[in-house]
């Protein structure tokens, strides 16, 4: 199987993505959102760049609807929700949609609709994507939405677990960063906390913001055995998984 890792959404392009499977990844904290949620029992995610886009298609939903997401990592004025997984719990989110935008998932998967099949991965449904690809073997293209368009730890850790799943049972090619977030999660999987907040500038920003609770949830791996996938505008679960 051929895979390549990218570092941000800023390494997307259409040539890259066409006639690939894509797997999108922010372990801080859309894609961990996202996959909360429809663990809970969202009907479905409609991810969305701008605020103005996610205001007008929730007037358009307003009874089955809520508006989640964020801007410097702080709930957008008037939404339901923030960006804090752990507020998409079944009481909120159960049957309904979730109209969400953030600063850097939500442009991300936005960036990959060419692609052949998006899959939303975080740390916590890490080993149910590795076998989801597995079982598709095809062209792979996983993107770490990054931060504010840059290389950023919490997405790369997650990559480096995903090709390391699949490495350790089929034989794979891929390109040099592919290889690089494989190493560095394989020699640092025993301490992922510990290790972000020695490496990775978003991880402690979301701290010094209040948000640690929120940091040692989405470090959870395997959690939950779900595959998410963006099609046509709405995220959801595939084969009831
Ligand atoms: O809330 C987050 O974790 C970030 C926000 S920011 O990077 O602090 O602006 O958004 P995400 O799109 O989940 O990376
Ligand atoms: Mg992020």
């Amino acid at each position: 199987m051929n895979i390549t890792v990218l570092a941000s959404v800023k390494d997307v392009n259409e040539k890259i993505i066409l006639n690939k499977n894509v797997v999108v990844i922010d372990v801080l904290r859309a894609t961990s959102v996202i996959v909360t949620a429809l663990a809970n029992r969202a009907r479905q995610i409609m991810p969305f760049e701008s605020i103005e886009e996610a205001k007008e298609h929730y007037k358009a939903n307003e009874l089955l609807a809520i508006l989640c997401g964020e801007r410097s990592a702080k709930i957008v004025e008037g939404f339901h929700f923030g960006n804090s997984p752990l507020d998409f719990i079944e009481d909120n989110v159960s049957n309904k949609i979730i109209i969400q935008t953030t600063s850097n998932g939500t442009r991300t998967i936005k960036a990959c609709e060419k692609g052949r099949r998006i899959y939303i991965a975080a740390l916590i449904n890490a080993k149910a994507i590795a076998d989801q690809l597995i079982k598709d073997n095809m062209g792979t293209v996983i993107v770490c939405s990054g931060t504010n368009d840059q290389y950023s730890m919490d997405d790369a850790i997650c990559a480096g677990m995903i090709v390391s799943l699949i490495e350790n049972k089929v034989k794979i090619s891929m390109n040099d960063l592919g290889w690089a977030v494989k190493e560095i999660y394989e020699h640092n999987k025993g301490d992922l906390y510990s290790f972000l907040a020695k490496t990775c500038s978003h991880f402690n920003l979301l701290k010094q913001n209040g948000f640690e609770e929120d940091l040692h949830y989405c470090l959870q791996t395997n959690i939950y055995d779900i595959v998410p996938v963006y099609h046509e505008g709405n995220i959801r679960i595939i084969d009831g998984k």
